[in-house]
């Protein structure tokens, strides 16, 4: 499990580890482990022109006890500093001793030119949202001279609690962060600005409380998934009810019985309209069309807006068993939820949903998923290239593996289908949100291998989806 912790929680978890070590440990550790990152990250340190930008806090001293460790492997290590008079003091004598200089301000422009490697050590997690003008000046340098950025801990200017990217802000290539993960490296835009995540063990561990965020990985996944015994039926496997398509949208009912078939259940019934179910049926001879008992309900992708396809989504809802509500059925979910319930929105849904506009939902990810949650009682699945799921007792999932090459129509029917077939297996709703996600996404990355793809690639995916998680369970 990846788990991320607010910026309260890692001060105090701080705190208390360095009343046990000696002074300096943390920085220390924090400073080798950054080092080792960027010597992998150019291939070898020797020869290379490294830059750091260091602002006045322990950010920049991470920064430079690093570039004292890179100078002494043999790259040309400069600094700008931020705030000359206030830079950290000890990073810089060790970064002066080690062979490392000090950019004069005239010369930045060309040391950024010149430089193989930007270090952002602007800000951590101390740091506002937002880069004051002199930072924001070297970093428009970086980013015309197209420099590659590793930032140290976070990229500098995000909301480090939200992921949230208001104003300017650092985009890395590569982020290192210290002892856990921060929210705003899960969570879009944020997650997208720090580029790929590096943890390094700086020994927090065992002062961390209950993380704020949590990122399945695959070998929780696995742990997760329902599978069949020697004592296994059909019926005790789990039956899905899908409510889905209209003669408006019949491939959605198709293909959200693709995603459910993907997916560890016994039988799946269909109920809807006579072309989707003729044509369900032909795609699918082992779906039973019409309605019985089920363990779960999935309703609502493709069922058009006509206003009496509302009595579909009250049914269901109505029904004593978890139910998923997805794409033209959240439209009538108007009342608070009882019982277990997953809306699967994208953000254009969810903004419609909430009242708000979609470019707000898109900047706000966690905080609209997590009012959406309080405010239907319901867990939230806000699809993207970073899926967030909120479940209403507060807490969050969010997804990191994919390809945006799922990004593709009809995909979220196949989520459905598979969110679906996992609550029918027995799985909460945050439990079959976020593992649903992970298999569809990871099902996208193996059907694409870097190429495009349809929604039914996906689904016909899903097994391997299924063997891959499971071959990574005990690791
Ligand atoms: N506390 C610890 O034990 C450890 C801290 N570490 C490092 O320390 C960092 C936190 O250090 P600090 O608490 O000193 O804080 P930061 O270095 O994150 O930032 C604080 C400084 O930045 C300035 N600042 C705030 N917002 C700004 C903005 N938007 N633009 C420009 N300047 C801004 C403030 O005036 C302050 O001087 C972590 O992110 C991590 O890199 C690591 O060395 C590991 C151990
Ligand atoms: N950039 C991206 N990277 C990875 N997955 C993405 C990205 N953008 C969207 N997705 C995923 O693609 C699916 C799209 O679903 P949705 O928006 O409902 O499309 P549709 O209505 O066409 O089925 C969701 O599972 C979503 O999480
Ligand atoms: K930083």
């Amino acid at each position: 499990m990846r788990t991320a912790h607010s910026v309260v929680q890692i001060r105090a978890a701080e705190a208390a580890l360095m009343a046990t070590v000696p002074d300096g440990t943390l920085m220390d550790r924090a400073a080798t482990g950054l080092a080792t990152a960027c010597v992998d990250f150019l291939g070898g340190a020797y020869g290379a022109d490294v830059v750091i930008v260091a602002g006045s806090g322990a950010n920049g001293g991470d920064a430079l006890y690093a570039g004292a460790r890179l100078a002494r492997r043999g790259a040309r290590v400069a600094a700008i500093l931020l705030d000359p008079g206030k830079a950290h003091a000890g990073g810089l004598a060790a970064l002066r001793s080690a062979g490392g200089h000090v950019v004069p301000e005239d010369e930045r422009e060309d040391a950024v030119a010149r430089a193989d490697l930007v270090l952002d050590g602007i800000v951590g997690i101390g740091g506002k949202p937002g880069l004051r003008p002199e930072a924001a000046a070297v970093m428009e340098l970086v980013e015309r001279y197209d420099v590659p950025v590793v930032a140290v801990d976070v990229p500098s200017g995000i909301d480090v609690d939200t992921g949230e990217t208001p104003e300017p802000h650092v985009r890395a290539a590569v982020t290192v962060t210290f002892g856990t993960h921060k929210v705003g490296l899960l969570v879009d835009p944020g997650a997208s600005a720090a580029g790929v995540v590096h943890l390094v063990d700086i020994g927090l561990g065992p002062y961390l409380p209950d993380p704020v965020v949590e990122s399945l990985q695959a070998s929780d996944v696995a742990a997760l998934l329902p599978a069949p015994d020697r004592t296994s039926h059909k019926y005790t496997r789990g039956v899905l009810g899908v409510v889905a398509g209209s003669d408006q949208y019949t491939g959605a009912a198709v293909l959200a019985v693709s995603g459910a078939l993907g997916g560890p259940l016994g039988m799946v019934r269909y109920v809807g309209p006579d072309e989707p179910a003729r044509l369900v049926r032909a795609r699918w001879p082992e779906v039973v069309a019409g309605e019985g008992r089920v363990q779960a309900w999935v309703v609502g992708s493709g069922l058009g807006d006509a206003p009496e396809r509302a009595e579909d989504v009250a049914r269901a809802l109505a029904d004593d068993v978890p139910v998923l509500v997805d794409a033209d059925g959240l439209r009538h979910v108007l009342a608070r939820c009882e019982g277990e319930v997953l809306l699967t929105p994208h953000e254009g849904e969810l903004a419609r949903m909430l009242e708000v506009e979609r470019s707000n939902v898109t900047a706000r990810r966690l905080h609209y998923a997590c009012e959406a949650a309080d405010r239907w009682n319901a867990t939230v699945l806000l699809k993207g290239a970073t899926t967030v799921v909120a479940s209403p007792n507060g807490r969050v999932r969010v997804n990191s593996v994919g390809t945006p090459w799922v990004a593709t129509a009809g995909s979220g029917d196949v989520l459905s289908g598979i969110c679906g077939a996992l609550l029918a297996g027995g799985l909460s709703p945050l439990d079959a949100g976020s593992v649903g996600c992970f298999l569809h996404e990871t099902a996208g990355v193996l059907a694409s291998r870097g190429g495009p793809i349809v929604a039914e690639d996906i689904a016909a995916a899903l097994p391997d989806a299924y063997r891959y998680v499971r071959a990574a369970e005990g690791t």
